[in-house]
């Protein structure tokens, strides 16, 4: 099978779309596919594969596979990424519009250059779930999950768990180049504690405006960025008193910066850029 892709990347953090309001791919083989785009030596290489498809209650629906087949609920970059596509292809017309993806439904709003094209995609990626139960983790009879102790490996360490629709693990570290990413990353993110799995994030408080961020994603192991997880390093930083809610932070990441709000009512605001890389043709041999 012939499929047309598009190769995107939100701070480095890449994915192959594949648009399906044009072309029409089974369910069933999604995973398979989304495995063989993303293996760099028989395939294009990356972090998985975003579907951009029509939706009964958004302007534009995306669904996101991770490069190891499995389906995240929710990706701030690929959010980005999808906001940009819609509106440079004409699925939508309007600056403002929606994206339904499994988590919640989001509000993009995109900002043009000179040359028509978007520059800076903002989304209102809606209210973190704190409940221990809504992340999911299992533990204590305490329903929220801040600087909570966690041992792992024979480390003491201190967690701080958050849903942006999918689970993010925050740990915070004194220096961002000493974080134990490589160690401790794929360990924690199957820990049982964890019954779907969970993003991990290490994060270094900057100061109340700026923090360093590094990520282990589930699913596709270290990438240059994580949307919802930089989301969820605000909130975490705020619930553990390093910052201020309804205040502006930026978060630098290993592939660029986000600016990220935490507001009063609650909502998540991201914005950042996104960029086109490819475009081509993938010669798919389907799972028999
Ligand atoms: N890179 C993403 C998140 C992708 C999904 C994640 N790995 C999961 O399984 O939840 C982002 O930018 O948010």
């Amino acid at each position: 099978m012939e499929i047309p892709f598009i190769k995107m990347h939100g701070l480095g953090n890449n994915y192959i779309y594949i648009d399906l309001f044009q072309f029409n791919i089974e369910e069933n083989l999604f995973s398979d596919l989304a495995q063989k785009l993303a293996n760099v030596n028989t395939g294009i290489g990356s972090d998985g594969m975003i579907l951009i498809h029509p939706s009964e209650k958004a302007d534009v629906g995306m669904r996101i596979f991770n490069k190891d087949g499995s389906e995240g609920k929710s990706c701030g970059n690929g959010l980005r990424c999808t906001a940009k596509y819609a509106y440079e292809h004409g699925i939508v017309s309007n600056e403002k519009f929606t994206i339904e993806t499994r988590a919640n439904i989001v509000t993009a709003e995109v900002t043009e250059n000179d040359a028509e094209q978007v520059e800076l995609i903002t989304i209102n990626m809606g209210q973190p779930q704190l409940k221990r139960v809504n992340i999911p983790m299992m533990g204590s009879d305490d329903p929220k999950v801040v600087a909570e102790p966690f041992d792992v490996n024979g480390e003491k360490l201190e967690v701080t768990a958050v849903s942006m629709g999918n689970p993010h693990a925050v740990f915070f570290v004194d220096a961002i180049d000493a974080a134990p990413l490589y160690e401790l990353g794929p360990v924690i993110e199957r820990d049982s504690r964890f019954p779907e799995g969970v993003n991990v994030e290490f994060v270094e408080v900057v100061s109340p405006h700026e923090l360093n961020f590094r990520v282990w994603e589930r699913g596709s192991g270290v990438t240059q960025a994580c949307g919802t997880g930089a989301c969820a390093a605000v909130v975490a930083s705020t619930l553990n008193h390093y910052c201020n809610q309804n205040e502006t932070i930026t978060v630098h990441l290993a592939g660029g910066d986000l600016s990220i709000k935490w507001d009063e009512a609650g909502n998540v605001w991201m914005t950042g850029d996104a960029q086109v890389i490819a475009t081509g043709v993938f010669q798919y041999a389907e799972q028999k």
